[in-house]
C-alpha cells in the first residue's frame, strides 16, 4: 500500500529525529580536550582551502555548546582582513538576518544562548557580496544533506541563496553518517564538508584538493 505524501512526510521527520537524539548524545560525550583539538584539525583544513582563503565575505555562526568550535575560525578571518558575518533569527518567521560583525563585543546571547549580533550595532549584511557561508548542523549524509535543530532556518536562507556562494559545513568525523537520509522537498545541500578526518566533496570534484 502506497503512503500518502503526508505519511511520508511524519516518516521522514520521526527518521531524523532519531538522528537528531543520537548525534547530539555522542556530541555531548567529547571530553572537551579532544572538542578543542579536533576543531583545531578542521580550522587548519578549511583554512587551506582556496575557498577559505579568496572568501573575503564570509558568513559564520558562533558555535554553541559541542558544536565544531567556530570562535578561532571567526579569529582567523578578522586577523586575515575578512568581512564576517553572523546570523540572528527571527523566532516568529523563523528566518536568519546576517550582520557584519567586528568583535565579540558587537554579540549578546538571547536566543538558546546562542550569541547573536546586536542589531543596533551591527551593519546586515549586503547577500550580494556573500561569497562563502558555513552552515551548521547536527548530523550530515555523504551527499551534503543536513539535520539541523529542526527549525528549518537554514533551509529557508539557503532556498534564497544564489548558487554561486559556497556552501561549506564543518562537522566532527562521528557526524556524518554514511547512508543517505531521507529528503523532503524543502533540504537544501552543502557543497562540501570539512571534518577532522577528511574533506567530502558533496559536488562531484569541485573542492579537490591534491
Ligand atoms: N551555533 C549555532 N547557531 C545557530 C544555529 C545553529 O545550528 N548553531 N542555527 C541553525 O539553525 C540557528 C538557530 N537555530 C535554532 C533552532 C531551533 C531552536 C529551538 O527552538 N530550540 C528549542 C526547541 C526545539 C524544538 O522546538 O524542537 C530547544 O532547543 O529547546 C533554537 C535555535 C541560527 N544560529
Ligand atoms: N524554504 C522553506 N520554506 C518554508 N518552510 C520551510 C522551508 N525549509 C524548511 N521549512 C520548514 O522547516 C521545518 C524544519 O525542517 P528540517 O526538519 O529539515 O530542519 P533542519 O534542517 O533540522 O533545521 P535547520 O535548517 O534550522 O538546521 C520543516 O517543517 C519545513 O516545513
Amino acid at each position: 500500500m502506497a503512503y500518502t505524501p503526508e505519511e511520508n512526510g511524519k516518516q521522514n521527520q520521526y527518521t531524523k529525529q532519531r538522528i537528531r537524539q543520537q548525534i547530539t548524545s555522542l556530541k555531548k560525550r567529547l571530553p572537551a580536550e579532544e572538542w578543542k583539538e579536533r576543531s583545531a584539525r578542521i580550522k587548519e583544513r578549511l583554512c587551506g582551502l582556496s575557498v577559505w582563503q579568496k572568501s573575503r565575505h564570509v558568513a559564520l555562526y558562533h558555535s554553541v555548546n559541542q558544536e565544531v568550535n567556530t570562535v578561532p575560525l571567526i579569529e582567523e578571518g578578522w586577523r586575515q582582513g575578512k568581512t564576517i558575518y553572523l546570523p540572528k533569527c527571527n523566532p516568529q518567521t523563523r528566518q536568519l538576518t546576517f550582520y557584519k560583525v567586528d568583535t565579540f563585543d558587537d554579540l549578546e546571547a538571547v536566543y538558546f544562548g546562542i550569541p547573536e549580533p546586536v542589531p543596533e550595532r551591527c551593519t546586515p549584511m549586503d547577500v550580494d557580496r556573500l561569497q562563502c557561508l558555513i552552515v551548521p548542523g547536527v548530523a550530515f549524509d555523504r551527499e551534503g544533506y543536513r539535520i539541523g535543530y529542526g527549525a528549518g532556518y537554514y533551509d529557508r536562507y539557503l532556498a534564497t541563496l544564489s548558487p554561486a556562494v559556497a556552501k561549506v559545513s564543518l562537522a566532527f568525523q562521528f557526524q556524518v553518517l554514511n547512508h543517505p537520509f531521507p529528503r523532503e522537498p524543502f533540504d537544501q545541500p552543502v557543497d562540501v564538508i570539512i571534518t577532522e578526518g577528511e574533506l567530502i566533496d558533496c559536488q562531484g570534484g569541485a573542492y579537490h584538493v591534491p
